[in-house]
């Protein structure tokens, strides 16, 4: 079996493991059971009519006695691209929007409030090419280009915050930026969060393209809750999903391109982690399929020229502060994970464990001034 034909870890424990010994081993793999949502039938036929694969679960919280319950749902969407990588730019922007915009239906359909895309959505993830052209001709301004306005409408006429990762060309000095837009439920654009990390690793040549994100680490406060938005190689970066919980943030949004022989076995354990450690709700999101790139490029690794950069696994999930997660999407299909979450959890977590509160900040702080000068010299005691 090649890697790209297993469906999910989770559906192979459930075919290989007695009872008994399954929840227990999900006990501990994936925390707390999350419950299965009860999703309409409109959608889950609309969603089989599409091909996509549609699935939802539920995060408890405690009844509290002095706040209501802040019960949302979020929806996070991972798709293959549609045509061929040398179709048309136009024609292949449009299909995003077509296949986006089915599944955003089947979204609503679901009572989502918060919809977040795949990394650089309307494209192929085609830096692993190192080619300009065509590739840069799919940056769009974050304010005003048609994806932006696409966003805008679904958001106005599902009342869903949208968060609309894409490759962003800011007008002025024409500089490329890896963008989430956060489009309120009002169908105004709340504003941007730009990709902070870039990585320097295998094929994600992502330096070729765009600059380091610079606006810090942004939050916004939408009528469902206050969201963020770490992209993709930004999880590896503890700090940076600390950053985004330091500014309020009760929902980080991980969006994300990766491939299997490299990151899969981090992949499940880094937003977890982020959840845990920053007493609030991460979603990873990964794009899936493979896809195929007419010019050969290398990897700098000696081996030979290669038209495809590996397998996107998909696998999105949601986890959760008190560290139980959800059942992954597919490693191979297109999906749809709607997830109900209670952010009361988020501040009965903090009471529990209290990590934000024994952090020794200004401790940290004064180390880390002194870690970054040039005169450093490391505390260690040496016979
Ligand atoms: N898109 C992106 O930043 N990928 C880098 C590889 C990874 O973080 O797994």
């Amino acid at each position: 079996m090649s890697a790209c034909e297993f469906e999910s870890l989770e559906k192979s424990l459930e075919s290989h493991l007695p009872e008994v010994e399954l929840s227990e081993v999900k006990r501990i793999l994936f925390g707390k059971d999350t419950q299965k949502l009860d999703l309409p039938a409109c959608a889950v036929s609309a969603a089989a009519e599409h091909d996509f694969e549609l699935k939802g679960y539920r995060f408890e919280a405690a009844q509290e006695q002095l706040r209501p319950p802040r019960r949302i749902r979020v929806g996070l969407i991972q798709n293959h691209v549609v045509l061929p990588t040398d179709a048309p730019i136009l024609d292949q922007v449009n299909a995003m929007h077509s296949r986006i915009g089915e599944m955003v239906e089947v979204a609503a359909m679901c009572g989502v409030n918060i919809v977040c895309f795949q990394e650089t959505w309307t494209m192929p993830f085609a830096f692993c090419t190192r080619e300009k052209e065509p590739w840069t001709e799919f940056a769009e301004s974050a304010e005003e280009g048609n994806t932006t306005r696409f966003c805008q409408e679904l958001a106005k006429k599902y009342n869903m915050v949208v968060v609309s990762p894409i490759l962003e060309r800011e007008g002025l000095h024409s500089t490329l930026w890896n963008t989430a837009v956060v489009i309120s439920n009002s169908g105004n654009v709340l504003g941007k969060s730009r990709k902070n990390h870039i990585p320097r690793i295998g094929d994600f040549n992502e330096s070729t393209y765009y600059m380091e994100g610079d606006t810090g680490h942004t939050v916004f406060q939408t009528q469902f809750g206050n969201i963020a938005v770490n992209i993709c190689y930004g999880r590896h970066h503890p700090l940076n999903w600390f950053m985004y919980s330091m500014n309020g943030a009760e929902i980080i949004f991980n969006p994300s391109a990766t491939v299997g022989a490299l990151s899969e076995p981090m992949w499940s354990i880094e937003a977890r982690n982020a959840a845990i450690a920053n007493h609030c709700f991460t979603c990873a999101i990964n794009r899936v399929g493979t896809e195929h790139f007419k010019s050969e490029f290398t990897s700098g690794d000696g081996k030979k020229a290669h038209h495809d950069f590996g397998h996107f696994y998909g696998s999105s999930y949601v986890a959760a502060p008190d560290g139980s997660r959800t059942p992954g999407l597919s490693r191979t299909r297109d999906g749809l994970l709607v997830v109900e979450l209670d952010l009361n959890l988020n501040r009965q977590i903090s009471d529990k464990w209290s990590f934000k509160m024994t952090g020794r900040y200004s401790e940290y702080a004064e180390e880390f001034t002194k870690a970054v000068r040039h005169d450093f010299k490391p505390n260690i005691v040496k016979e």
